[in-house]
């Protein structure tokens, strides 16, 4: 019998902590583990790292199915059944590096509770099996790297596309496709060749905000390497690892043997290696016996190392596909990471080695557009993150992301009026279509063979750019050509340079003597080539903003930190797994904080799995004590710590945050303090009271720029609907733009307000689903519950006094022992709350129950025990808001007050803003 969604929805919860050891859904995760837990088919088009395998990992722990998935690597099925393990989760995997005869057989009885395989044994396995397994029980059929199954996605491969046929023999089963890169055509390949019926698509934003991306030019040589390898050895210094990434197996060679004469320890991986020495090498990597890889793009898909804090290119990459995955295995445990690209202008005249194999006209085009796209990234001037997105078809609104290196430092604009004219003016001297180099070499006054036989060294503006180099007039040019004034175009393997009408009508309002003003970004590649006739080779920052001194450790707490880190080494060799199998650094950052004593403390901290609690819990606790005792540092720090350290580190990948000290304080005062919109608004210490509607916008801006939010408490108190959601989507979509707010306002009912609107259109940016609206707001609840909005948002008076006189109130949500539902409580079911801990003495006489003039409406009043009363009800944890609801016959301030109390005596916790009982 299929068990209620709201049973499931609350296994899910603590299906979550229970083995990820995790308190909260990333976005969009939820929401496909709902519709694969009710049998429909999901397309997941999400991030690097953004968690998708958590999609296709917790349905089976809830359903008690055994989950199917394919995966293109064995390496990458290794991985993963090595980190289930160490959640104490049944999972093992077929395919030709399986040694385990018994595996298939155990399989077909629904033995595991996750099963991988690679495409070629699917393809092979005998019907026979796929029966018996169905019958045991098949809670999915899930596809991952899906894009190998389209022609078009840069890995295909053969045996996805014959994946179909197993339809017939998994009847009834969801198929669920999920990969981090997808073009809208790959999509609907993926979605025809495995025919999915009726999927939900999910579409999550490509952003990876705590990826930190950089680009230099560089001179190839010897000098940049040894300045290269000299900040790889600072960096190792540090915790976390690093990926090199190369575009020839020469490069890797070269750049592992300076490592190893620095005396780093860095393996290297390539195509030419034999597979038993990339196992090897890829082993080392990912157990931290060596951390720093040296590779080639032949190391990308599937290294799922969450702690790789650096991933640099040296070279430019042949798409912006393949570089995306590749700095996407930068970062993926969500801690500030830095991506950093180094280039050499030779790399652009890659086209031919890149279209050596390819076949057709078509190929070479499509190869040379993806080189062409990756050239201008690198000569960007502008936001590097914007353009990665646009080119994955995501809008991203904000002009600068703070967060890459054109963001982070003030390019200055010149008027580049003359060398633009001179430049524009040679390209169509010499009859746009040459590259770019002729009409360069013709300002530049050269008497080359080509320049003098095509006549060019006749043309008046011969010579007239002498003062500046090559590169210099390279970077003008494609400045230009990011401006519009000038064209580049490809044709097989040929790039020609011509002006484009935006730069004829310049040409044509300028003369020889007086051209208009043209001011363009004047970058770090022009000022180099300037100031030292030469281009720069330094070797960017490569430490990331995150680092411990800045998250406010303690010289002791980091000296804790990174004994832990040895620890963690130590157990999983012991153990035989990878250090981050057993838990990742964010939690050794956690655990160094906290520094718990007891299990149940070890158990609270975010990402500590019960798995691990279990088998290793005494010998951690055994750990901590030691070395807390051996560095002074007293056990149990501040619980209270968990929260201020997360929103550091979250405050901290921002450090170039431009947000005022007052939007910072408004943010805390919603957000840690747990203060109403309402309250900050009219908050006793300002000279003035300010607008609620500026206190909303002080909270956007506080996340566009970063800052963690609980988003479900955010859209009740601005009384964000699901209906008033989808009403705002039609609107943007009738308007066909989100740039203003107006035209959309115009599109709507009056009642739907701008701040509707702008927390709309944040959460998009954000990546936020819908699905972080409370359940209260949602379709069908609304009809009978008075709005959130209008009590909260809209109410001119106290938010108690509208609420006497309702014959049904709301008291937020009301939790039952299991589940997290939203239902209006009644009258009645107050009473019944208070009655049901009058068994309870502290509790029955603290708790008071006040008449109001109708006599309808009980008020509760929070006591120490009767706060207690009340977690202890909550397995799952209640919000602030829904506490301070609760106790509604006392003031917020003293709830507040009361709950540190209680968290200071360790008699209840506060964890991603819900409080629990110890
Ligand atoms: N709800 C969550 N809370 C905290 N961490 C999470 C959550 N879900 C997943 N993670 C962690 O995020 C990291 C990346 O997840 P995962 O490997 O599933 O990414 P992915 O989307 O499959 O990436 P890729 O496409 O690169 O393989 C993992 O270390 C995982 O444990």
């Amino acid at each position: 019998m299929r068990r209620s969604v709201e049973t499931e929805r609350g296994e899910m919860e603590s299906t979550l902590k229970k083995y990820f050891g995790y308190s909260v859904f990333r976005p969009y995760q939820k929401d496909v583990i709902q519709r694969i837990i009710e049998k429909r088919d999901c397309l997941v088009v999400m991030a690097t790292g953004s968690g998708k395998s958590l999609c296709y990992q917790l349905p089976p722990l809830v359903t008690g199915k055994t989950a199917l998935v394919v995966s293109p690597l064995i390496s990458l099925m290794q991985d993963q059944v090595m980190s289930l393990k160490q959640r104490g989760i049944n999972a093992e995997f077929l395919g030709s590096a399986q040694t385990d005869s018994s595996v298939q057989t155990k399989a077909e009885t629904g033995y595991f509770q996750l099963l991988f395989m690679t495409p070629e044994k699917a393809c092979i396995i005998p019907i026979s099996f796929w029966s018996k397994l169905l019958k045991a029980g098949v809670c999915l059929f899930a596809v991952d790297e899906a894009h190998c199954i389209s022609e078009w996605g840069h890995d295909f491969r053969l045996e996805y596309k014959q994946l179909d046929k197993l339809r017939t023999f998994l009847l009834g089963v969801p198929f669920v496709a999920l990969t981090a890169t997808a073009t809208e055509k790959v999509r609907i390949d993926i979605i025809n060749s495995l025919k999915l019926k009726n999927p939900y698509v999910t579409i999550a934003s490509f952003d990876r905000k705590n990826l930190f991306y950089g680009v230099k030019v560089i001179n190839r040589g010897q000098s940049f390497v040894d300045e290269l390898v000299q900040e790889i050895l600072k960096s190792v210094a540090g915790a976390g690892s690093i990926i090199v990434y190369c575009m020839t197996i020469k490069d890797v060679e070269e750049i592992s043997k300076a490592l190893k004469q620095l005396g780093v320890k860095a393996g290297t991986y390539h195509g030419q290696m034999g597979s038993k020495a990339r196992e090897e090498a890829h082993r080392l990597f990912i157990r931290d016996e060596i951390r720093v890889m040296v590779a080639t793009m032949a190391f990308g898909m599937g290294i799922d190392k969450p702690d790789v804090r650096h991933v640099i290119h040296y070279g430019c990459p042949k798409s912006l596909e393949s570089y995306y995955q590749e700095s996407g295995r930068c970062g993926r445990d969500g801690i500030a990471s830095v991506c950093w690209l180094y280039y050499a202008r030779s790399n652009f005249a890659k086209g031919d080695f890149y279209c050596g194999e390819s076949q057709t006209e078509n190929q070479r085009t499509a190869i040379m557009e993806s080189l062409l796209a990756a050239q201008r990234y690198c000569l960007l001037t502008t936001c590097r993150r914007k353009l990665l997105l646009n080119h994955f078809g995501e809008t991203y609104s904000a002009e600068t992301c703070g967060n890459c290196d054109n963001c982070m430092v003030s390019n200055r604009e010149r008027d580049m009026s003359r060398e633009s004219y001179l430049l524009m003016t040679s390209i169509q001297a010499c009859g746009g279509y040459w590259g770019l180099n002729m009409p360069i070499d013709v300002l530049r006054g050269s008497r080359s063979k080509k320049v003098v036989d095509a006549q060019f060294d006749k043309l008046l503006l011969h010579g007239l750019g002498k003062d500046h180099s090559s590169n210099w007039w390279k970077t003008l040019a494609y400045q230009l050509i990011s401006y519009g004034y000038l064209t580049e175009t490809i044709k097989d393997v040929y790039r020609t340079v011509s002006v484009s009408q935006q730069g004829k009508q310049y040409l044509g309002s300028a003369r020889p003597d007086h051209q208009p003003p043209l001011l363009l970004t004047f970058n770090g590649e022009m000022v180099d080539a300037e100031e030292h006739e030469t281009i720069s080779s330094n070797v960017g920052d490569l430490k990331s903003s995150a680092t411990l001194e800045n998250e406010g450790f303690s010289e002791a707490d980091m000296q804790l930190y990174h004994m832990l880190l040895e620890e963690r080494k130590k157990l999983a060799r012991v153990t035989g797994t990878a250090p981050y199998a057993l838990c990742g650094d964010q939690t050794i950052k956690k655990i160094a904080l906290a520094r718990p004593s007891t299990k149940a403390r070890l158990a609270n901290i975010d990402g500590v799995n019960q798995h691990l609690v279990i088998t290793h819990g005494d010998h951690l606790l055994q750990t901590i004590r030691h070395l807390s005792q051996k560095l002074n540092l007293s056990l149990d720090g501040k619980v209270g710590e968990h929260t201020a350290f997360t929103r550091k580190l979250h405050v901290v990948v921002n450090t170039r945050t431009k947000l005022t000290p007052a939007k910072c304080e408004a943010w805390k005062m919603w957000h840690e303090d747990g203060l109403s919109i309402q309250k900050i608004a009219n908050y006793p210490g300002r000279s003035a009271p300010i607008k609620e509607q500026t206190v909303v916008d002080y909270l956007l801006e506080a996340v566009s720029e970063g800052f963690d939010i609980n988003w479900t408490r955010l859209c009740d108190e601005v009384g964000l609907t699901d209906e008033i959601f989808s009403a705002i989507q039609e609107a943007i979509s009738k308007v066909g733009c989100k740039d203003k707010l107006k035209p959309i306002k115009n599109e709507l009912p009056d009642d739907i307000t701008y701040a509707h609107i702008k927390a709309c259109l944040v959460m998009e940016n954000c990546g936020i689903s819908p699905e972080v609206i409370p359940p209260s707001q949602k379709k069908g609840d609304t009809d009978e519950l008075p709005s959130k909005a209008s009590e909260t948002w809209h109410a001119e008076e106290p938010h108690e006094v509208e609420e006497c006189g309702k014959s049904m109130v709301t008291y937020g949500f009301a939790y039952n022992n299991k589940e997290m539902t939203s239902l209006p409580v009644t009258k009645a079911e107050v009473q019944e709350l208070s009655v049901g801990c009058g068994d309870d003495e502290l509790c029955s006489h603290k708790r008071q129950k006040v008449d109001c003039p109708d006599g309808g409406f009980t008020v509760l009043e929070a006591t120490e025990s009767s706060v207690l009363n009340l977690l202890q009800k909550h397995d799952e944890g209640l919000p602030l808001f829904d506490i301070l609801e609760h106790f509604n016959g006392s003031k917020s301030e003293a709830v507040i007050d009361l709950l540190s109390c209680l968290e200071r005596d360790f008699m209840i916790f506060k964890k991603n803003n819900f409080y629990w009982l110890m």
